[in-house]
């Protein structure tokens, strides 16, 4: 079947490595040709990503129709509890080993969710890979979105080689790890011993020796963490807000603060920012959480008061 596809022109001496760098991402498209343009590849993916153009592939039809799910590593997370959707699912990818049922909403202080294995082994733990960083997951014991990758690398591309980062709500590491290739030094705490625990197997899995765990409750960390850091991630979405007299105390004047929030409209928070001494505050949508709300990133930039 002839169809349109998102895809990357790359010279065909770089085919194979863009190729691999797809597939380890997760934005390959499996079920379409790559095809030769004179001395280029076009290689499918599977939504648009940065230089990314649009042409004919031939594609396969998807087998059956799937069940809507979401993918973190080996798992797929469905919105029903059917079983026999998930046996279809399972039955899918190679990839697969579990397939859960999200019993619960994000809850609790660790806004971790309870889960129902519907298929496959019984497990909440998976391994996940970002943009060629290694995670240990488990989803029942503490916090895990892929759906911020995106963000994480918008976060990367504005920071500065040296930089000093705190990440205050950091779980299993998703920020902390990927910054960590320019930071000089990651602080990353969390309140959940569970996700430090991870954490710490993540910076070693990555092999990291400028990210330090902390397990703590972001309300101490400036006690903990004595110099001023030039960027700060709060991701905390529905609580964030009372964390940030201590964000500013951490922060250097100048420095960047990453607030996320869920939100109804974008310049919701706009004025309780106005409190702090913020120079500068640029907000964007992140995500869609509910059909009347969404997730915010505002990127402070602290003043001199
Ligand atoms: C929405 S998750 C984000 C985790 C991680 N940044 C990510 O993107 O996957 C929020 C995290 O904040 C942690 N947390 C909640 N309250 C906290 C507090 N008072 N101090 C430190 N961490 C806290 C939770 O345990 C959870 O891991």
């Amino acid at each position: 079947m002839q169809t349109k596809r998102w895809c990357l022109q790359v010279h065909r001496s770089e085919g194979e490595k863009t190729r691999k760098r797809l597939l380890e991402e997760g934005v390959l498209d499996r079920l379409c040709r790559i095809r030769s343009d004179g001395e280029y590849l076009l290689i499918p993916v599977i939504r648009k990503i940065e230089g990314a153009v649009c042409q004919e592939f031939t594609c396969e039809q998807e087998k059956k129709d799937l069940p809507r799910f979401e993918q973190v590593g080996g798992i797929a997370i469905m919105q029903d509890d059917d079983p026999s959707g998930a046996a279809d699912i399972l039955a899918s990818k190679k990839t697969y080993h579990t397939v859960l049922f999200a019993e619960s909403a994000v809850e609790g202080p660790f806004r971790t969710k309870k889960f129902k294995v519907l298929a496959g082994r019984d497990t909440t733990a998976t391994e996940y890979i970002e943009y060629g960083h290694h995670f240990s997951i488990d989803l029942a014991l503490a916090y895990f979105s892929a759906r911020l990758s995106g963000e994480r690398q918008r976060i990367l591309s504005l920071m500065n080689e040296g930089e000093r980062v705190i990440d205050m709500f950091a779980g299993v590491g998703p920020f902390a790890i990927p910054l960590a290739k320019k930071a000089s030094i990651v602080y990353a705490g969390d309140i959940n011993p569970e996700a430090v625990i991870l954490m710490v197997r993540n910076i070693a899995r990555n092999r990291l020796t400028n990210v330090v765990p902390i397990l703590s409750d972001a309300i101490n960390l400036p006690d903990i963490i004595m110099h001023p850091a030039d960027r700060i991630i709060m991701n905390l979405p529905l609580h964030s807000i009372p964390f940030l007299t201590a964000a500013f105390r951490m922060t250097r004047p100048g420095g960047t603060i990453h607030l996320y929030a869920l939100v109804s409209r974008e310049d919701e928070y706009i004025d309780t920012l106005r409190t702090f001494p913020a120079k500068n505050v640029e907000h964007r949508y992140v995500r869609s959480y509910s059909p009347d709300r969404f997730h915010v990133v505002y990127d402070i930039v602290r003043g001199d008061g």
